[in-house]
């Protein structure tokens, strides 16, 4: 059984990145720039903010935290984001989530310039990843492909994937991500009647429920490739997958662990896109 470590592929990915960036750098150019915005103080999202900042800085681009009031109106923020897409120095935006419950996250992405919008989650973008355009991609699912790819899952010709979970962030993404590269793609959710025995049928299994250890071994396909998405905080503080992970260990080809799976790949394939967004910007 093999362990995709999405900490180890991030810091291969990040180098490449930070090269690029020292070598536009090394031509005179200005750097990337990302500007992200937390409302509140969900300590989650405080943590997942500094990280993104502290990413930036380590592949030398330039990281903008826009620190608003839990309180602030729905306009409010929209006018913030508006000055964000209004500054031309800035190639990246992204709005934290979740958002404080009397704020609508839709509204606040839609106001979102598509070709700023790093997290890949606007219209356009989205629109673009189901008619097979040119967009951008959310961080999540792209660092999940990453990691198949790292395991010589390219071509999934032939392959059955499932996704277990259906959110804008992860779950219809890597779906369409998954058939791109040909897989026979099944979303289950949590209405989904039988799941197991749906899920036991996967070579790909992605878990993105939110259900703590949820998947057991008797979901699972011998030989399957398992990608846990789940960050769930359990009783003693420690981090856990929506996976069993001790449970599947001895039936799988290869799983991602959590943590220093996914998680570190969200945030690396952020950057991966801000300097996408820099080439698209200084293409002009
Ligand atoms: N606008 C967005 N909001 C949210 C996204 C997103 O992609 N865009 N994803 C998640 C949170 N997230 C990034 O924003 C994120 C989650 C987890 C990690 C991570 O590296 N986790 C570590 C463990 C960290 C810990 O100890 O708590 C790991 O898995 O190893 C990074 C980013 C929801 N919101």
């Amino acid at each position: 059984m093999e362990i995709i470590w999405g900490n180890e592929l991030s810091k291969k990915i990040k180098s490449e990145i930070k090269t690029e960036v020292e070598q536009y750098k090394a031509q005179g150019k200005r750097v990337p720039i990302l500007s992200v915005i937390l409302v509140g103080d969900n300590p989650a999202s405080q943590s997942y903010v500094r990280s993104k900042a502290k990413a930036c800085y380590a592949v030398g681009m330039e990281n903008r935290t826009i620190h608003l009031d839990a309180n602030i109106t729905q306009e409010k923020l929209q006018e913030v984001i508006a000055g964000q897409n209004a500054d031309p120095a800035v190639d990246g935006i992204l709005v934290q989530l979740p958002l404080p419950k009397h704020l609508d996250a839709d509204q606040a992405i839609d106001a979102i310039d598509p070709s700023k919008d790093v997290d890949g989650l606007h219209p356009v973008n989205a629109g673009c990843l189901l008619t097979g355009r040119k967009g951008f991609v959310p961080c999540t699912p792209k660092g999940i492909m990453a990691m198949l790819e790292s395991v010589g899952l390219d071509d999934l010709s032939g392959k059955r994937a499932v996704v277990c979970g259906r959110s804008n962030l992860v779950g219809k993404p890597v779906a369409l991500l998954l058939q791109n590269k040909n897989a026979t793609v099944t979303i289950v959710h949590s209405r989904t009647p039988e799941i197991e025995s749906i899920t036991s049928q996967a070579d790909i299994l992605i878990a993105a429920i939110g259900r703590p250890k949820m998947i057991k071994a008797n979901w699972i396909k011998k030989g399957a490739v398992v990608i846990d998405v789940g960050i769930n905080r359990m009783e003693n503080g420690k981090l856990c997958g929506d996976v069993d992970f001790d449970d599947v260990k001895d039936k799988v080809t290869a799983i991602s662990p959590v943590p220093k799976g996914v998680g570190p790949m969200t945030v690396c394939m952020l950057l991966s896109n801000t300097l996408e967004a820099y080439q698209l910007h200084e293409r002009g």
